[in-house]
């Protein structure tokens, strides 16, 4: 069987994706974007890759060619099944870059129809009636209506998709997915439309789509659709290395699970909130004040950065945005600053949390990371993953997802990488 390639449209949905495909006993790598022209990797061992862009809220014609260049650089490792890979709450607005990115890899690849599955049941992201709910609420009732960047105003999946594609979008509810596979693959072929989006409220359902879709070229989704996956033998996979240096989180987040977790946080560990107005007037000087922070705690906490704990804190930035800076690319640059900085040899940290997509991209691009191998899960979708850095430090990175994983995920996710 040929390697399975992914392409997912943020880091943390990257790892997301890797969580579920290692649970169906895949081998899996986690390929950042600025690893797809390293020489010194080889990845023909692994039964899926899985690349990872930071390309959700980039301008259309970016996010496009930086997926091309993904796939192109999949199909040279031998790849032949394709999944893009975007958020279970699709986190994507009219002017959104899912729909130009499905049409220009189903044209590449000469697909002529490609399901739209979402579903991430194990985290409460459900499709009934091609309608999409978190929690049981409705996309645009959920907290997904106040993002920052990618604010969900619709909740019915085809009538967010069908603006940003001149492809017909269709749906399948759930009556030919509970007929099983053999019935919903007869449903699907004779779809016409080029994008097919397919009712899924369980995991069972899931595995229905997953295997009436297993002979598809490219399917597209959430990462729950990985976990109706034929499961693979046990994998032989060395265990991730385990680094022991001091621990971080790194919090750019506004979500509502990641300010429960930064509220939990505050009750007992040592933390910094991110000054905005400061930022916008010497970024430099707050890196500097951070790091001195940095230094002057116990080796043993663990110690947090943070850049929102209330959605005031987003008010506020938008009150002093001015002059064209805008404060959610500043918060980015500190965070990702802070964890270059921290992980020299002379800060010593090596194992950090990051929490949010964009941030977690970020973070990544600055350690210059060119692949992440893939360890214990946290929490559904969240996971320990090894990487090294551009200077040579081995770090243990966990890329949160602004609405998964427990409330005390800042204190316990320790627990799960061993070591
Ligand atoms: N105080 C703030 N003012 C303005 N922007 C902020 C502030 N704090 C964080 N941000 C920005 O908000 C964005 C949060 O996006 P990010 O993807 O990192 O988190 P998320 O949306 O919660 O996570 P996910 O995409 O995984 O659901 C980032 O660009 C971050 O820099
Ligand atoms: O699919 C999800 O919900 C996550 O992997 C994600 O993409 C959030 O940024």
């Amino acid at each position: 069987m040929s390697q399975l390639g992914a392409i997912a449209d943020d880091f943390t949905g990257a790892t997301d994706l890797a969580t579920n495909l290692a649970k169906r006993g895949f081998d899996v790598i986690v390929v950042p974007e600025e690893g797809l022209g390293s020489v010194d990797n080889d990845f023909s061992r692994y039964e899926a890759v899985v690349v990872a862009l930071k390309t959700r809220t980039a301008p259309v014609a970016a996010a496009v060619s930086d997926s091309l260049r993904a796939l192109e650089f999949l199909q040279s490792l031998g790849c032949r099944r394709f999944y893009f890979k975007y958020c279970s709450t699709f986190d994507s607005t009219d002017e959104g870059n899912i729909g130009p990115v499905l049409d220009a890899l189903s044209s590449r690849l000469g697909v002529h129809r490609t399901v739209v599955v979402p579903s991430f049941p194990d985290n409460g992201r459900t499709v009934v009636d091609g309608v999409l709910y978190v929690g049981g609420d409705l996309l645009e009732h959920s907290s997904m209506r106040t993002h920052p960047l990618t604010p969900m105003t619709r909740s019915r999946v085809s009538e967010i998709l069908q603006p940003q594609t001149p492809n017909p979008v269709a749906e399948i509810d759930s009556a030919p997915v509970d007929a099983g596979d053999a019935q919903l693959k007869i449903a699907l072929d004779s779809q016409t439309a080029r994008y097919v989006v397919v009712d899924a409220a369980s995991n069972a359902q899931l595995g229905v789509i997953a295997r009436a879709t297993s002979d598809d070229i490219l399917v597209s989704g959430g990462s729950g659709l990985a976990l109706g996956l034929e499961p693979r033998a046990t994998t032989t996979a060395p265990p991730m290395t385990v680094t022991g240096g001091r621990r971080l989180v790194l919090s750019g987040s506004a979500s509502t699970a990641t300010r429960g977790q930064v509220a939990h946080a505050l009750t007992g560990m040592p933390a910094l909130k991110i000054d905005v107005q400061r930022l916008l007037d010497d970024p430099e000087k707050l890196l500097l004040e951070s790091m001195d922070f940095l230094a002057a705690q116990d080796p043993d906490a663990v110690v947090l950065v943070y850049a929102v704990d209330s959605l005031d804190d987003l008010i506020l930035s938008r009150e002093l945005a001015t002059g064209g800076i805008d404060p959610a690319e500043r918060v980015e640059w500190l965070l990702a600053r802070i964890a270059a900085e921290a992980t020299n040899p002379a800060h010593g940290f090596s194992r950090i949390i990051v929490a949010g997509g964009e941030t977690s991209g970020a973070v990544v691009r600055s350690l210059g990371l060119n692949s992440l191998v893939i360890g214990k899960e946290i929490a559904p979708g969240v996971c320990w993953a090894f990487g090294t850095t551009r200077t040579g430090v081995a770090v243990n990175l966990a890329l949160k997802s602004g609405n998964f994983g427990t409330e005390d995920m800042f204190t316990t996710a320790w627990n799960r990488l061993g070591g």
